[in-house]
């Protein structure tokens, strides 16, 4: 059998497992578009169409890929996931030229990480503008640009947008993008193999170099030596160097203080946690990138308050929504979101019970908790008892029958009837707006 018939036949052996378990959309929607591109090293190339499969895939199939992939293969292999259209570009989109089978293949740079799709607010303007100037002055002023922070808040988006930028001004600029881990084993394989002579050309010829992450660089003393050599050339030369590091490198454990003072000689800025604006304009760019239509703005919001750190976290939320609700095939709302999101991120009041909400919204119009669980239809009882059930899903985490159950036993179907009402309703009922806004906060101090 040849290599590719054989990497063939064990995705279609994958696909057909998976067909097991997972039927209809989600085996149609999600895991038939997926394809296996390269196995090498123990791990699998799995090439995926949308960002939103990309989520899925990463979140929810990769530990039953695993398990079949060992079932399969009696190995362990680790699937790695890729957008198609980055794997198009892979080859166009760095012009280094001496790789050679020494080095890691090289890391393509995404070009959707740019500058215009980049949304600044308070917490990235710093590091926004030092890049941009970066990007337009390369091995000028800010050289190295440090950039560190949090998981997931666009340091690499930045670091990439540079490359990016550059390479508009100048196609033939050499860039090479890696991450500290990928030098470090650049570089061990060249000792191994006897090529340093050519890992030093691979990382000395260059108009810049990108490093990410390199805290990793703490405690690996010769890549740490190395790292260092490569630097002074670099920089000797006045070409631009770019690094992120997920905190302050003076704060770095174990990095070497010749490496820290290096960092910091050019200039180094912070990224933190986007604000609530930020989020909500990121998520509205996201959706209008991915061609998601009609998200109501009620729902950016909802996904922007639960998931509050973390960017990364933030877009794949969005996608899970979306995949949630075309699976369901119902229109996107906050209750289809809340129900995608069910246990992911940082709900602001976790600690709230349904309990507590009733006991508030029956103080809060004049009844009891007695009315709010019961069953009289008189409207100055329902509408606080459809409050209710709409403000325990927004605030808590609990799934639509849970809720039900805690109503006096009712069925998730009026549940949810009672949310798209109170939603609606909301729209234009000044009053609801008011009282709903006292509620939450009475609820979340
Ligand atoms: N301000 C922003 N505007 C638009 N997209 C953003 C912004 N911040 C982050 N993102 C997006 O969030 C995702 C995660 O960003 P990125 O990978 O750059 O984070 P990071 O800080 O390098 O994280 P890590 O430390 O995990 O490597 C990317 O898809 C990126 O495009």
């Amino acid at each position: 059998m040849t290599e590719l018939s054989s990497l063939e036949s064990l995705w279609e052996a994958v696909q057909n497992t998976f067909k097991q378990t997972i039927t209809g959309p989600t085996y149609e929607n999600v895991v038939a578009p997926a394809k296996a591109d390269s196995l090498s090293n123990h791990q699998l190339t799995v090439v995926v169409p949308t960002e939103y499969h990309l989520d899925w895939w990463q979140r929810s199939l990769n530990t039953q890929l695993k398990h079949i992939l060992r079932e399969q293969t009696g190995q362990d292999i680790e699937p790695r996931y890729v957008l198609t259209k980055n794997l198009i570009n892979k080859s166009t989109t760095t012009s280094t030229t001496a790789a050679t089978p020494t080095f890691q293949e090289q890391t393509p740079l995404n070009p959707e990480y740019t500058f215009e799709t980049f949304v600044e607010g308070r917490s990235n303007q710093f590091a926004y503008a030092s890049a941009y100037a970066a990007s337009e002055q390369p091995g000028g002023l800010y050289n190295p640009l440090l950039i560190y922070g949090g998981v997931g808040l666009g340091k690499t988006h930045l670091m990439q947008a540079i490359a990016n930028n550059m390479l508009i001004h100048n196609p033939n600029a050499k860039i090479k993008y890696v991450t500290s881990e990928n030098f470090m084993n650049d570089y061990i394989n060249s000792i191994k193999n006897r090529t340093q002579e050519e890992f030093r050309r691979e990382y000395r010829d260059l108009d810049a170099l990108l490093v990410d992450d390199v805290q990793f660089l703490a405690s690996k003393n010769e890549t740490e030596l190395e790292f260092f050599n490569t630097f002074n050339v670099l920089h000797d030369n006045s070409k631009q160097i770019v690094l992120t590091a997920d905190q302050n490198p003076k704060e770095i454990p174990n990095l070497t203080e010749r490496l820290v003072s290096r960092f910091v000689w050019g200039l180094t800025v912070e990224i933190t946690s986007p604000g609530l604006e930020t989020r909500i304009a990121i998520l509205n760019r996201k959706a209008e990138e991915e061609n998601i239509q009609g998200v109501p703005s009620e729902v950016l919001n909802y996904i922007a308050t639960k998931i509050n750190t973390n960017v990364r976290e933030l877009e794949g939320a969005l996608m899970r929504v979306r995949v949630y609700a075309q699976l369901h095939n119902t229109p996107i709302t906050t209750a289809i979101a809340a129900e995608a999101l069910q246990g992911i991120g940082d709900a602001p009041t976790t600690a709230l019970t349904i309990d507590l909400i009733q006991k508030k919204v029956a103080n809060f119009y004049g009844i009891t908790q007695a009315d709010i669980t019961g069953k009289k239809r008189v409207k100055t009882i329902v509408i606080p008892r459809q409050i209710a059930m709409y403000l325990s899903r927004e605030l808590t985490d609990n799934s639509l029958p849970k809720i039900g159950k805690e109503f006096g036993g009712k069925d998730h179907t009026t549940v949810l009837h009672a949310i798209d009402k109170i939603e609606k309703q909301l729209q234009a009922d000044s009053q609801l707006q008011n009282d709903i806004k006292n509620l939450k906060a009475a609820l979340t101090p």
